[in-house]
């Protein structure tokens, strides 16, 4: 049997998931997933103008169902639902309201594992109750903490005999190792919906997930710093701002030139004008891949310039951000050492020893620790620190996805307002 492919329509304008909806099903979309955000923001009506708009494909309501389980299924199911899900953390006695209601109206009973303490026993559960299909599902706010419902699963595959479905964050690759570990249902929303072609990029989960017996390697997975590195290089900082609830850059700290991308995380140095041993010092410290990150105090003297950077270069040292002044800007724009600044000047003054190399130091108005993950581009520097770097990353990433299918839209012929809706989301 070939694996289905779920599309999930995450989006909060009905108008805009029916013209993804189409593009997805061009790509190979089976069934078509009326998303919690849609349901929320257009009602019953999101599924049956799926079920109105697309006659020959399954509907399937993500209802998130935890309480009122008769009436939450048989509303979907009047209105077009083929499958409808319900949530696993729910009591037992809403699945068997549930599943009274999906035999009463026809129709098929999905149960979500999301956040399930113990997700093998729950599914073995879930299917006694009569259940007809398991969903295997990390959420998105969890995604972004580094959890992978392919972990899970494994186990379930082996405790229940029903169908499996598996969301959460799935791509092409991911969509055809959830087939070779045993699903039957791929639910893909982010990495179809928000792809700046959504027909090819459902093509491509298509193809992946119909060749995943034959072809599907598993891939080593990378350390979260290495992860987190890749990442932060695709994303620009106004996406990392956007991630961290618009969270502000470093104020005046700007690139010495045009084109730079700094990732890595920081080394600190709190320096005191005049003085310029420790932030020189700092690139000795520092290690490959690594910013220095200098509170300078001053933006009439420098505490770094040509020399030092090249010393830098010369270890793989990814750049310096300094809260005060630079020198020999013309010579470090020549050799292309990633350097941020708020001011240039000549003067450098002497080495004199003061200063402390990685403690606690705020730089262009932010906070930054030891650790903490630098981001600079073309419009200033990014502060994010180290214990939500994969977090915001990931968040970033997402970020990015939906400004790529808002471009889309814009290149189309539509204002911004106009693809964001956003005279109906003012505040009221
Ligand atoms: O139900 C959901 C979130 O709760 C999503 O629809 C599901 O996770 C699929 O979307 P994505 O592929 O972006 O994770």
């Amino acid at each position: 049997m070939k694996p289905i492919l779920q599309v999930a329509l995450d989006e909060v304008e009905l108008a805009r998931a029916v013209n993804i909806a189409r593009e997805a099903v061009a790509g190979g979309a089976d069934w078509l997933e009326a998303g919690t955000p849609l349901i929320k923001s257009e009602g019953m009506s999101a599924v049956r103008t799926l079920k109105n708009e697309f006659r020959d494909h399954v509907i399937v309501a993500d209802m998130k169902t935890m309480d009122t389980g008769a009436i939450e299924v048989e509303m979907a199911i009047k209105s077009g639902a083929g499958v409808v899900s319900i949530l696993g953390a729910c009591d037992d006695s809403t699945v068997e309201e549930s599943v009274r209601s999906a035999r009463k109206y026809g129709a098929r009973l999905m149960v979500d594992l999301i956040n399930v303490p113990d997700p093998v026993a729950r599914a073995v559960r879930l299917q006694e109750l009569g259940a007809d299909i398991i969903g295997v599902h990390v959420g998105i706010d969890q995604q972004m903490v580094g959890k992978d419902p392919l972990d899970i699963l494994k186990g379930v595959r082996k405790a229940v005999t029903i169908q499996i479905a598996v969301a959460g964050g799935l791509d092409a690759d991911s969509a055809a190792g959830a087939v070779a570990l045993g699903a039957d249902i791929v639910i893909v929303g982010g990495n179809i919906i928000r792809a700046r072609d959504v027909t090819a990029s459902a093509k491509r989960v298509r193809e992946s997930i119909d060749s995943a017996g034959k072809h599907y390697i598993v891939r080593e997975k990378k350390s979260i710093d290495e992860e987190t590195r890749e990442i932060f290089m695709q994303v620009s900082t106004p996406n990392i701002s956007d991630a961290m609830h618009r969270a502000p850059a470093m104020r005046d700290v700007k690139p010495l030139y045009e084109g730079i991308k700094l990732v890595g995380k920081a080394v600190t140095v709190q320096n005191f004008p005049g003085d310029w041993s420790k932030p020189v010092e700092a690139s000795d410290v520092a290690q490959k891949g690594e910013v220095i990150v200098i509170y300078n105090g001053s933006n009439y003297v420098a505490p770094w310039g040509e020399l030092a950077s090249r010393g830098c270069q010369q270890k793989g040292i990814a750049g310096v951000v300094i809260d005060g002044a630079i020198r020999d800007v013309d010579d470090i724009k020549r050799i292309k050492f990633p350097a941020f600044a708020s001011a240039s000047v000549p003067n450098a003054n002497d080495p004199k020893g003061f200063g402390e190399i990685n403690a606690e130091i705020t730089c262009g108005g932010l906070r930054v620790r030891p650790g903490d993950w630098i981001i600079g581009d073309d419009n200033g520097v990014m502060v994010v620190p180290a214990e939500r770097a994969y977090e915001v990353a990931r968040r970033a990433l997402e970020v990015k996805k939906s400004e790529d299918r808002v471009r889309t839209e814009i290149e189309r012929g539509k204002t911004l307002a106009q693809v964001m809706d956003l005279y109906k989301w003012e505040k009221k």
